[in-house]
């Protein structure tokens, strides 16, 4: 079995910033796991502690109980390509490659399997300078591949990205999770890896404010419908009558939080209501998961206990 990943009571302050505070989760092997959270949400910082790359103040972020630093050749274990990667701007492809191979274990061939396999064939010999966002993209990848690694992070691999290339990006992902690997890759958009994703990791003011599966996530949308009649005083009155939250969207239409139109359809059919359309009109994935980072701090793993998460930006 794969390495899988554990963060436990990770923190992180830079001065009296709280990037990353007391943040517990676990990523399994097999599946592919979306670490979410909007802009500053300490999604960079918590891969740099788990890479070795930065200190954390308190806790720890190993792979299976081992920290990054504790493998003798980590690059064989575990494959990252950070948002920041740098890259020299006057060196080739091939040779950024070529540089980063030996702690991977990896040779030559192995480095234009790599760019052949990422489509960068005939960018090889080019001064990486030159290339697109989407390529240096490319690139990151191939050097996180080197190793073959059991364990994948990616930070926000799909900025830059084509539609072609994020479609190409997510079977990959798929396919490298059901070999047995673990996966873990970052977004501010959870819509850009909804479809790659089997798992989520939410945070936001660095605090974990969900974890489960995906369909979990759907699960927490709260149900909505939207009615419209021809005669909207009688629409108004019969709904109001129901004590539910009404809201008048204007030309004869309504909508009403946290109930299904199964409910609504009843209710006016009960009260001799005419209506011309009734419709479920529940908030998409990328609302819920909106709601939840503006939301107060909670999760599965940790009862909410801090009155102020609002320490980041
Ligand atoms: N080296 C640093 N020095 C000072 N503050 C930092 C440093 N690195 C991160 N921060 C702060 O820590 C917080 C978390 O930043 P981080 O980059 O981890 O968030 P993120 O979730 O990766 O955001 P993004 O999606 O914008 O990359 C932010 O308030 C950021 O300004």
């Amino acid at each position: 079995m794969s390495l899988g990943i554990q963060v436990s009571n990770l923190s992180k302050s830079f001065g009296r910033v709280h990037a990353v505070d007391d943040l517990s989760f676990v990523v399994e092997p097999g599946r592919v796991t979306g670490f979410l959270g909007p802009n500053g949400a300490g999604k960079t910082t918590t891969l740099r502690m788990l890479l070795g790359l930065a200190r954390a103040n308190s806790g720890t972020a190993t792979f299976d109980g081992r920290r990054y630093t504790d493998f003798r050749q980590p690059a064989r274990h575990i494959g990252a390509a950070l948002e920041a990667s740098s890259f020299h701007p006057g060196r080739t492809a091939r040779d950024h490659l070529r540089l980063f191979a030996p702690a991977a274990g990896a040779g030559d061939a192995r480095c234009d399997e790599l760019l052949s396999f990422l489509g960068l064939e005939d960018a090889a010999n080019r001064r990486v300078q030159g290339f697109s966002t989407g390529m240096r993209q490319r690139l990151s990848l191939a050097t996180a591949l080197l190793g073959d690694p059991e364990v994948l992070i990616l930070d926000e691999p799909t900025n830059g990205l084509d539609p072609e290339g994020i479609a190409w990006l997510r079977t990959f992902l798929r396919n490298y999770a059901e070999s047995g690997r673990t996966v873990l890759v970052s977004s501010h958009v959870l819509s850009e890896v909804q479809q790659s994703v089997d798992d989520v990791v939410i945070i936001a003011r660095g605090r974990l404010v969900h974890e489960s599966a995906l369909r979990e996530l759907h699960a927490l949308a709260e149900p909505a419908a939207v009615v419209s009649g021809p005669d909207p005083d009688a629409l108004r009155a019969a709904l109001q009558a129901t004590g539910w939250p009404v809201t008048d969207e204007g030309a004869g239409t309504f909508r009403i939080a946290g109930v299904r139109a199964s409910e609504v359809g009843h209710a006016l059919y009960a009260a001799r209501v005419e209506i011309h359309r009734l419709e479920d009109d529940a908030p998409s994935l990328e609302e819920t998961f909106l709601r939840l980072v503006d939301g107060p701090p909670q999760s599965h793993h940790h009862p909410a206990t801090a009155q102020d998460g609002r320490a980041g930006e």
